[in-house]
This record gives C-alpha cells, sequence and structure tokens, in this order.
C-alpha cells in the first residue's frame, strides 16, 4: 500500500533523538514510546529486538507485565551499549498505567538521576492496557516540565488473531480494545505474519487501515523490523511548534449532557474557534470534571474524535470547592474561548440548576 506520508516519514527521519539536541532552549527531554497491542503480541519480543540491535543507546524499558512479580516492583531493563541490566522500579499503586504522575513518572525520574540520562525510554503497556490512559499521564506530565515526553506509541497486531479481537462483541457499547490500541497508533506492527496466507493479511491490512488511515504500518515476523528504530517516531507531535498545551480550572458542577455537548462541540462538530476564526483542533485531552449529582471525580479521557468518561473511585469532598481541571493538547487552541464555553455550562457553587 503506497502511502504518501511514510514517505515523507523516511526522508526526515532524524538520528535517534541525540541528548545534545535541546529544541526547546529548555531543559532536554527524554521521549518515551509505548508499546501497546493485545495479549501475546510480541511486545515483549519487539522489546528484545530493539535492545539487542541498539547497541549505543542507553535506552530503558520498563515492562509493565500483567500479573507478574510483586505489585509494588515492575521490573526495568536498562540497554547501555548492548548490556542489558535490571532495575526494580518502585511504583506505589502497582500498575504504571494507573498510577499517577506522582508516582509512575517520578520513579523513572528518580532512576534517571541516580543512573544518569537515558537516551529514550520503551514503555510496554499490559495487553489488556488503554494506551490512551498511559499515555495521558504523559500530558499532564507534559505540563508540568517534566523531562519525559510522550514520543509515540507503537501498535503491535497478532496476524493470526487480529482479526478475532478485532470482531469480538463486547457488551453494551464498551470499545473494543484491540481496535482502540489500533485508532491510537503512530506505528503499527502486524506481527506473527509467518502464521497466516497472503489473503489473510491483506484482508487484516485493510481492516488496520480502515481504523487508523494515518498510521504508518509494518509487517513482521519475531517483531523484527528492517529498519532503523527512529522510524517509530511518527509523528512527534512534541516536535510540531503548532502544538501547544493549554490547561484551565474552574469550580462548580456539570450536568452530565452539557459536558458531552461541551466535548462534542470541540471534538466532533469542531465549531468553537479560536480569535482568528480557525477551529481549535484537539489532538488530546484529560480532565477531572466534577458532574453534578455524582460523588465521585470523573475523568475524561480524549484523544482526537474519541473521549470517555471514567468515573473514579475517589469522591469530592463534602465540605470544600469542587474544582474541575483541564489539560488540552492540540491546534489553534484558544486557552480563553475553551475556559469561558466550559464555564458557561457550569453550575456554579451555590447555584441550582
Ligand atoms: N510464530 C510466531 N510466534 C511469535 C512471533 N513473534 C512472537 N511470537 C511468540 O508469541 C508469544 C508471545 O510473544 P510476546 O512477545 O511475549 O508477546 P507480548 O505481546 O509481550 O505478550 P503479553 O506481554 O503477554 O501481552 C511468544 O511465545 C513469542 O515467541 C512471530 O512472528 N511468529
Ligand atoms: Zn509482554
Amino acid at each position: 500500500m503506497a502511502d504518501v506520508r511514510e514517505e515523507e516519514d523516511e526522508e526526515e527521519c532524524p538520528e535517534l533523538v541525540p541528548i545534545e539536541t535541546d529544541y526547546n532552549s529548555q531543559s532536554v527531554q527524554i521521549p518515551v514510546t509505548i508499546i501497546t497491542g493485545y495479549l501475546g503480541a510480541g511486545k515483549t519480543t519487539l522489546l528484545n529486538y530493539i535492545l539487542t540491535e541498539q547497541h549505543n543507546k542507553r535506552i530503558a524499558v520498563i515492562l509493565n507485565e500483567f500479573g507478574e512479580g510483586s505489585a509494588l516492583e515492575k521490573s526495568l531493563a536498562v540497554s547501555h551499549a548492548g548490556e542489558l541490566y535490571e532495575e526494580w522500579l518502585e511504583l506505589r499503586n502497582g500498575c504504571l498505567c494507573c498510577s499517577v504522575k506522582d508516582n509512575g513518572l517520578k520513579a523513572i525520574e528518580n532512576l534517571m538521576q541516580k543512573k544518569g540520562k537515558f537516551d529514550y525510554i520503551l514503555l510496554e503497556t499490559t495487553g489488556l492496557a488503554d494506551p490512551g490512559a498511559v499515555s495521558a499521564m504523559f500530558w499532564v506530565d507534559a505540563e508540568l516540565g517534566s523531562d519525559i515526553y510522550l514520543d509515540g506509541i507503537v501498535t503491535v497486531v497478532d496476524a493470526k488473531y487480529g482479526m478475532q479481537h478485532l470482531t469480538e462483541e463486547k457488551p453494551d457499547g464498551l470499545i473494543n480494545e484491540a481496535a482502540r490500541q489500533i485508532a491510537l497508533g503512530d506505528l503499527i506492527i502486524v506481527n506473527k505474519t509467518d502464521l497466516i496466507h497472503q489473503e489473510e493479511l491483506d484482508e487484516l491490512r485493510h481492516i488496520v487501515r480502515s481504523i487508523n488511515g494515518l498510521a504508518k504500518i509494518i509487517e513482521t515476523q519475531r517483531s523484527s523490523l528492517q529498519e532503523k528504530f527512529c522510524h517509530m517516531q511518527t509523528t512527534r507531535p512534541h516536535l510540531d511548534k503548532s502544538i501547544i498545551t493549554v490547561t484551565f480550572e474552574c469550580s462548580g458542577s456539570i450536568l452530565e449532557e452539557d459536558l458531552n455537548q461541551y466535548l462534542q462541540n470541540l471534538l466532533w462538530e469542531k465549531n468553537i474557534n479560536n480569535k482568528s476564526g480557525n477551529p481549535m483542533e484537539i489532538i488530546r485531552l484529560k480532565a477531572l470534571v466534577s458532574i453534578k449529582e455524582k460523588t465521585q471525580q470523573v475523568i475524561v479521557q480524549g484523544v482526537h474524535e474519541l473521549y470517555e468518561q471514567e468515573e473514579t473511585s475517589v469522591n469530592w469532598e463534602s465540605d470544600t470547592e469542587r474544582l474541575n481541571r483541564f489539560v488540552f493538547i492540540g491546534r489553534n487552541l484558544d486557552k480563553e474561548i475553551l475556559e469561558k464555553c466550559f464555564s458557561a455550562a457550569v453550575i456554579k457553587p451555590g447555584e441550582s440548576s
């Protein structure tokens, strides 16, 4: 499948981000690539391949295996000059996907302080993880000036079982995990091509392309990329200077339908413009919101046009003001207008609906 984007990517592919490159004239940030994919698709195989192929980079690999080891420890393998050693990364609340900035990224940052900086960090999610949730912690962290930024998401698809995973019926309109992982990928690796016929492969590739029209698609066996690792950085969102992050806070509560209306105007209708009349383009969003009548805090996550709400187990404190918090990443963003539109739908403390 000839794809113009793929050719462009090849041309502009730089060397694996050298530590000295300081494009922000702030402190240098370390790129993190999230590796996702269904259970058994070949993620660990891919990590091992990269670690043995990349001989002169310091690559930290964070394995987030499902149900392995103590809940308090995650294995962190570090490759330096082809040598592999292991570290134990302590995460107070177990799963890296669920742990917020405070422990997840802090742990990595602490490790870098002890061990020196890495050139690159690879993070394997569990086969069932939602890469959107994992990547969300980086958006917030980027805002707080972390040393680490999310470079991209690599999705490994099992050629043999991929179709089955994708067509699995989910109860009650839940999003199919395999489809979501493909939708979020910047690079999609269709692995285990040795196990299927060419026609099946073409069909799978076609479906993958229909779910994600932008990602680069590569076919592999044993996750062996026949190209340099730098090709993984297909989107480099943070190198695009037109992409900015906007945050705001607003107290009060919102009706669920009004929240949906706000998000759909932004993400689906795209009818909220900035001051120059250009529609705002949201690439990622994360928010903590207070929904009227709900005692629990709700987290909203969005990636392009997909968004979802998740009720957390955390209750709002009854005696303090409820504070909604938003982080947006995208183009043509205007903080004042984003805030105004949300605030207009909010029921302020003391007001009734
Ligand atoms: N036939 C075949 N087997 C493969 C290929 N790539 C990986 N495997 C095997 O598939 C199994 C799962 O591979 P892993 O790399 O552990 O998969 P994973 O995605 O990390 O699995 P989880 O962490 O459990 O989600 C292993 O037994 C691999 O040896 C391939 O291209 N062809
Ligand atoms: Zn694995």
